[in-house]
């Protein structure tokens, strides 16, 4: 019997066995389903999040681009940063990232976007306008250092000088004299000069802004070193106002409409809104300069603004004897020193360039241990700067 039972139990275990693996089977089966959802799911939130991170650096990239703002930190507190905007002293609670909070202290000047979020620290304002504004009360060069220039001294001394010193006479001939003066020509041919003479000359202020360092990104920001300025000259009166390459601020309009043009406008538009409110009779003369003439917006030289225009060309031949001889004042010059001839052969020298012939010609002498200058110093000296220009000029050509 027990032979015969034998088989029939094994069947029925073995049955038992694959219904019960059958059963394991099926438990896996629907867990690895399971699991294979719970994998889609987290792949399609992965892609969710890798899309809002591209959406949000994009976005913050734009943050960062977009014209901002200039606010001062006011205090920092439990519910987020107090800031006070530049332009309308409006105040703003707004909130920033962990990182930006321990950057910022109050009194701190930060760039805001639109949405007054503060999106980077900036530098301090005094820093900004001690680069940008050079004031000098007074410059040591006199009418006599500048060489070749006579007709524009006198023009200069008319224009400028006697406005603020004799401002009565204006008054007694009933007439307004030239708000702001132009001077335009190539670099290194004293502009700079000509407008020290004549704070010097006048006991004035000489307060020097270039107009390249007026042109900032923020909003605001340049309108607003412009009013500085102005209220800087006026602490100082009597005083020189010289804003060195103006082009940087009046260039023509372009087509480009991108923010930065339209800062560098409102700068502009600052800068004759201050000309136009001027008292003619004032204390403050203010002369610009500029080496790109072709390049100015024609709005600056309308009547009331710049409208007096002085050309400082190159200095002609004698002109360039004038200059040889003025930077060589203090130098110990052999005899034969001939400036005539000197001057002949420098054609297309500018005074910058014939300061810089001067100074290296003494190096040429001190190189040669001597204590005395001679003419060939001078030519050598030439022929080393002019060599070094066409260097210049490859390099500049090849960059
Ligand atoms: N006419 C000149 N007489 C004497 N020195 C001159 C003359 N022109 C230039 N120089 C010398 O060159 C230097 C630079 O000149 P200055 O800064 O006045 O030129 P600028 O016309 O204002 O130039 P930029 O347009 O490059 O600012 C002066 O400090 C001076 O030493």
């Amino acid at each position: 019997m027990d032979d015969v039972d034998q088989p029939y139990d094994d069947d029925v275990s073995k049955q038992e066995k694959i219904e019960t693996l059958e059963e394991q089977l099926e438990v896996l089966e629907s867990q690895n389903e399971e699991m294979r959802d719970e994998l889609l799911d987290a792949n399609a939130e992965n892609n969710k999040y890798k899309q809002k991170l591209e959406r949000l650096t994009h976005e913050n990239k734009k943050l960062k681009q977009s014209p901002l703002f200039v606010a001062t930190v006011q205090e920092l507190t439990e519910d987020g940063v107090v800031i006070k905007q530049h332009g309308n002293n409006q105040e703003a609670l707004t909130e920033v990232t962990e990182e930006m909070r321990e950057e910022i202290e109050p009194d701190d000047r930060v760039a805001v976007n639109n949405s007054l979020s503060i999106v980077k620290t900036l530098e301090d304002e005094t820093d900004v306008r001690a680069r940008v504004m050079q004031v000098d009360q007074s410059p040591d060069v006199s009418y006599q250092d500048i060489g070749g220039l006579d007709d524009q001294v006198s023009e200069v001394r008319e224009t400028v000088e006697m406005p603020l010193k004799s401002p009565e006479m204006f008054d007694e001939v009933g007439i307004d004299p030239p708000s702001g003066v132009l001077l335009h020509g190539p670099p290194g041919t004293g502009k700079t000069m000509l407008a020290k003479a004549v704070a010097n000359q006048t006991d004035a202020t000489f307060i020097k802004m270039a107009g390249s360092e007026l042109v900032h990104k923020f909003i605001g920001e340049g309108a607003k070193l412009v009013r500085d300025l102005f209220e800087l000259a006026r602490q100082h009166e009597p005083s020189v106002l010289f804003i060195d390459e103006i082009d940087a601020i009046a260039a023509k309009r372009t087509d480009s409409k991108t923010s930065g043009d339209a800062e560098v406008q409102r700068t502009m538009m600052q800068l004759l809104s201050e000309m136009d409110g001027f008292d003619e009779r004032g204390e403050i003369r203010i002369i610009a300069a500029t080496n790109r003439f072709d390049m100015l917006d024609r709005a600056i030289l309308r009547p009331g603004r710049f409208d007096r225009l002085i050309e400082v060309p190159k200095p002609d031949e004698t002109g360039r004897e004038q200059i040889f001889k003025i930077h060589t004042r203090g130098m110990n010059l052999a005899e034969t020193v001939d400036f005539k001839s000197l001057a002949a052969e420098a054609t297309d020298a500018s005074g910058a360039e014939i300061k810089a012939i001067c100074t290296e010609a003494g190096m040429f002498a001190i190189r040669d241990d001597r204590t005395e200058v001679t003419e060939a110093d001078f030519r050598d000296a030439w022929e080393k700067i002019q060599a070094e220009e066409s260097d210049d000029e490859v390099s500049k050509t090849f960059a």
